[in-house]
This record gives C-alpha cells, sequence and structure tokens, in this order.
C-alpha cells in the first residue's frame, strides 16, 4: 500500500548505527534537534562540531530537498551535548515513513532525553503573520487518517508500546518554558502558540483544502513532523516542536499569492538568528531546570 510499508528498520540496525556514530564521537547526546526547511543554520551554532554526511552514516537515507544539507552534527549548545539533523526526510521523498524517522530512534539509543523539532509552515490561522513562530501544542496527522503511521508493522517494545498515548505528545512545561523565554528574549509579538497538521505533499495544498483544514482546527500545515514526534514518543522522549510561518497559505479565490519553495527558505533566512537564539536558549535552560526526563 505504501513504500515497503512493514519494513522498518531493526532494533539491532537502529543500534549498530548508534554505535558506529559513537565511535566517532566522543559527544554523547542529551537533546536532539531537527531542521526544518531552510533552518539548517541551527546546527552552524554547535560548538566543536563533528559532522557526518548522510551518505557516509550506515542505514541512514540520503537528503534530495534543497534547503537540507543532509548532515548530522555532533557539538555543544550553551555546555549542552547535542545532536543535530541539518536536513530531515519527507513522505513525498517516495521513502518509507518507518526510513524517515528512523533518525529518532538512532537518537533515543544514543541517549537523547528531548528532542527539538523545527519546521517550516503555511499559516492557516488568519491571525498568524509571515515569520511569526508558533509552538506546536498538537497536531492533525492526516497521513495517519489514511492508515500511514510510523509505527504501522511488528512493535518492537524495546522501543516502546503497540498503542501509545499522544494526548501528551507535546510536552507541556517545554511549552511554557518557550513563552518564558520567547518574552524575556522580546519576541513575544511573533511568538504564538497552534496545532500543525501535516500532509504528504509534495504539492502545496488547494484553496479549498486550506480551508477545510483550519475549520478542522488546524492553524499551521506542512509535510513534516508529526511522524517524528510520534515516534520520538514511542521511544519515551520528551518533545517540543515549532513552526515558522514561512507563508500564508492562501484562503482566498482573489489572491494572487501562490505557495512556492523559494519563499519557504527566504523567510527561514530572515528569521534564522532569533529561531536560533530561542532554541539556543531553551536547550540551556534545559540544563537548568535539569529536566531532561
Ligand atoms: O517541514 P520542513 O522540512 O521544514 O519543510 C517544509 O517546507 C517544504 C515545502 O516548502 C516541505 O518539505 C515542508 O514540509
Ligand atoms: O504552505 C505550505 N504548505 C505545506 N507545507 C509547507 N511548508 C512550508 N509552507 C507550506
Amino acid at each position: 500500500m505504501f513504500p515497503e510499508s512493514s519494513t522498518g528498520y531493526s532494533y539491532e540496525d537502529c543500534q549498530s548505527t548508534a554505535d558506529w556514530l559513537l565511535s566517532q564521537t566522543a559527544v554523547q547526546p542529551l537533546v536532539g534537534i531537527v531542521c526544518g526547511s531552510g533552518m539548517g543554520g541551527l546546527a552552524d551554532g554547535l560548538k566543536d562540531p563533528v559532522a557526518f554526511n548522510y551518505k557516509d552514516i550506515p542505514n541512514f537515507p540520503q537528503s534530495t530537498v534543497h534547503g537540507h544539507a543532509g548532515r548530522l552534527v555532533f557539538g555543544t549548545l550553551k555546555g549542552i551535548p547535542c545532536v543535530c539533523m541539518q536536513g530531515r526526510f519527507h513522505l513525498y521523498e517516495g521513502y518509507a515513513i518507518q526510513k524517515i524517522t528512523m533518525p529518532m530512534r538512532i537518537f533515543k539509543i544514543l541517549g537523547v532525553k528531548t528532542v527539538i523539532l523545527t519546521n517550516a509552515a503555511g499559516g492557516l490561522n488568519q491571525d498568524f503573520k509571515v515569520g511569526d513562530i508558533m509552538i506546536i501544542k498538537d497536531h492533525l496527522n492526516m497521513p495517519g487518517f489514511a492508515g500511514n503511521n510510523p509505527l504501522t508493522g511488528p512493535n518492537d517494545e524495546r522501543f516502546g508500546l503497540r498503542f501509545p498515548c499522544m494526548s501528551d505528545a507535546y510536552d507541556r512545561e517545554l511549552q511554557q518554558l518557550a513563552l518564558d523565554v520567547g518574552s524575556e528574549l522580546g519576541f513575544s509579538d511573533f511568538l504564538r502558540e497552534g496545532v500543525y497538521c501535516v500532509l504528504g505533499g509534495p504539492s502545496f495544498e488547494t484553496i479549498a483544502e486550506c480551508r477545510m483544514l483550519n475549520k478542522l482546527g488546524a492553524d499551521a500545515v506542512g509535510m513534516s513532523t508529526v511522524h517524528e514526534v510520534i515516534v520520538a514518543r514511542h521511544c519515551g522522549m520528551r518533545v517540543f516542536a515549532l513552526s515558522l510561518i514561512t507563508n500564508k497559505a492562501v484562503m482566498d479565490y482573489d489572491s494572487e499569492e501562490k505557495a512556492n519553495h523559494e519563499e519557504v527558505l527566504q523567510t527561514g533566512k530572515h528569521r534564522a538568528e532569533q529561531l536560533e537564539r530561542l532554541v539556543s536558549t531553551i536547550v540551556a535552560r534545559l540544563e537548568h531546570n535539569n529536566n531532561y526526563a
């Protein structure tokens, strides 16, 4: 039904990739970061970086999307050991859903406790502006409604439960921490909270689809993150996620606007510096609160 839908990576495959990585770097990451489209600069903030091209990592898929460099970078952020995906995988690249989410299981075996995911998204909420940063409080998993869920297939209890809860997917303490940090940094004017909806892509949404998604309760729409969140929660890591609103979803037949990937990458560049400060300050506070678990 879906590409290689029943064949994920085994626990042993993930373990051997994690062992290979740990044999090449002294960094034992506590925080895992995923960079969204055009947000790869987050990884450039890591101190004493050790970087691996995805093509050199055993079992790793390759990045095929412009704006996703395809490197796994280890290093420290404000003294905290981190690993950063400079480029993620998407369903529309043709990978099985188990493959695009496999890095979350590698994170877990590496010792990561908290995952911070970022993405570029179209704003459906009419109050949102391009350049706003939305703290994700919940999601709508549209591919999941059609049966395409990354946990499909045999369940390995070493990763987690057959039926994991998702009502607490986005850690509430971390959402509050991000609001506090955003306020201290003077970012409150462009910091929002909302519901992220994932679609398969790669075509952008029609006007009717955007209207429908907004009516269903989505504030932003994109083509990533949710699958990673499900797998990260399944194996017990804490999750914080945010969307950069890179474009306004077109909701009006009189509009001349057309969604395009160049605009998405451009907006990422404009907000890069603030995004990096927000994420690195949150990471530093994780240490302060000692709230890794
Ligand atoms: O979600 P990220 O990886 O940030 O990328 C977003 O930007 C791309 C579309 O411009 C899509 O891949 C969408 O999901
Ligand atoms: O408008 C969008 N739709 C879907 N994915 C996206 N990623 C960035 N912007 C968008």
